[in-house]
């Protein structure tokens, strides 16, 4: 089946007689459109409406699907079509809300001024009790400079805002936690630090989202350095943490050991560098990588990989094949060898669909919407704002890693992201390995 990112309602009244849905439905599907949820809205005398969602390949497709149900005729009547994420989006995905009720002059008086005043004390005398009587511990920081928003380039953090959002309320979901996106108007290291540096108390933990390499990994490792605060950049190592689970299930499944696979890496951006890094630190001897960029390789051979010279080359020399590029149809399926296990991540395309793969021989396949970093951002900071840690430890995201690899159903990759097990897990076993280590 082909990516279908083109998904819209569209609204059909029909004369109230049998057969007159079958004959939209038919329409549809001969004109490539894949229906999702059919919904009555109305059943008259005369004529019955329903709101019917359709997933195409491109615009072109939903073109065609809306003249083929116009050409039915016969009373068959289109009334609207229209873009639900988009409408979905409307007023954006997050609000601030309050957790107390403010009903009486009593209330006002205890949220507010004058009984806050005594709180204020509090925490002036000791600070570490800002952690009770605040939400900071339990407040993360989603901060982009827009320079890398999913595969979509140096769109601008304004652009940005809907990832950020999704982000923010995949915390909320999946870890009860609060997310509050920061817009950088800069990225600049020296100036992200400081503005980062000026604006974390209000935070229990900072998470870097979507910001492109290579100024990613010095700004990551200058704010962990200087900041008393956990903090993550996700497309580093979010990422590396679901994708080293994909991998662990993938071997088990084959009966192989990781460990001698050879792997490679195609894009050394933030995700695929920090892909290699956990990949070799967790006993991969030979991980190759390309990048069309020299300064990736020379990143990739610094800390102990194998720069190869081509695509092709890594594709033919790799048992596991891992593409972060953010360019959709890089990988060709006459490029897939018979058995290898290919994650093509880049999102909201990847670089070869996991059904073309799977039919050009490849065992297991998976795009970025699966294994995604979802499963491991919202968990990774529940476990550390949990245990009161200070910072994410290696050993953090390989517990990290290997509680979702546990989580996963045997013969498939990752767990369901709605599953809210893996993201318990998750959280528990970075608790507990943060716990250990204040040991
Ligand atoms: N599935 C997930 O959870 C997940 C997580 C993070 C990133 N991603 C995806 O990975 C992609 C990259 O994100 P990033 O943050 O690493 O970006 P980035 O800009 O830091 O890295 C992209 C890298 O790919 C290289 N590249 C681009 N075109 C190439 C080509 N034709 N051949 C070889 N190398 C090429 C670039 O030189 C760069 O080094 C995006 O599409 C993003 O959506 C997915
Ligand atoms: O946002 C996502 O879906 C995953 C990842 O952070 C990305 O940038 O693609
Ligand atoms: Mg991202």
């Amino acid at each position: 089946m082909s990516i279908r990112n083109v998904v819209r309602t569209i609204i059909v009244e029909t004369p109230s007689k049998p057969g007159n849905l079958g004959k939209v439905t038919t329409a549809i599907g001969k004109a490539g459109g894949d229906i999702g949820d059919i919904t009555t809205i109305k059943i008259g005398p005369l004529s019955t409406v329903r709101d019917i969602t359709v997933h195409c390949e491109n615009d072109d497709q939903l073109h065609q699907v809306v003249l083929a149900i116009k050409e039915l005729g016969n009373g068959i009547r289109i009334l609207s079509v229209s873009d639900d994420v988009l409408r979905a989006h409307e007023g954006g995905k997050i609000h601030m809300t309050s957790r107390m009720d403010i009903r009486s002059l009593a209330d006002l008086r205890r949220v507010y001024t004058p009984g806050v005043a005594n709180v204020c004390r509090v925490i002036q005398e000791e600070p570490e009790k800002a952690r009770y009587y605040t939400s900071i511990g339990n407040t993360v920081a989603i901060i982009t400079d827009g320079t890398a928003i999913l595969g979509l380039g140096n769109i601008g953090p304004m652009a940005g805002m809907p990832v950020m959002e999704g982000k923010a309320a995949l915390f909320d979901r999946f870890a009860g936690i609060s997310g509050i996106p920061i817009l950088l108007g800069t990225s600049d290291p020296d100036e992200v630090v400081r503005t980062v540096k000026n604006i974390y108390q209000g935070f229990g933990g900072i998470l870097l989202e979507d910001i492109g390499s290579p100024h990613c990994f010095e700004i990551e490792e200058r704010l962990k350095q200087e900041l008393p605060i956990p903090v993550m950049h996700d497309d580093q190592h979010g990422t590396a943490v679901v994708t080293l689970a994909a991998v662990i299930s993938a071997c088990r499944s084959a009966g192989v050991s990781l460990k001698d696979a050879v792997v490679g890496q195609i894009g050394l951006g933030a995700a695929g560098l920090a892909i290699c890094r956990m990949f070799m630190a967790y006993g991969v001897e030979e991980m190759c990588g390309v990048d069309r960029q020299p300064d990736a390789l020379n990143r990739l051979a610094d800390y102990g990989g194998t720069p190869v010279d081509s695509i092709e080359e890594l594709m033919e020399r790799c048992d596991i094949v891992i593409a972060t590029t953010g360019v959709p149809g890089l990988i060709k399926p006459e490029m897939v060898r018979s058995g290898q296990v290919i994650l093509a991540l880049s999102n909201p395309k990847p670089e070869i669909e996991p059904e073309e793969a799977l039919k050009a021989g490849a065992a297991f396949a998976a795009d970025g919407r699966s294994v995604n970093n979802v499963l491991g951002f919202p968990g990774i900071f529940r476990g550390v704002l949990n245990a009161g840690a200070k910072e994410i430890t290696h050993p953090m995201l390989v517990a990290a890693a290997l509680a979702i690899a546990n989580c996963t159903n045997p013969g498939e990759l990752v767990p369901h992201p709605l599953d809210p097990k893996v993201h318990e897990e998750v959280a528990l076993a970075v608790e507990r390995e943060a716990s250990q280590g204040k040991e």
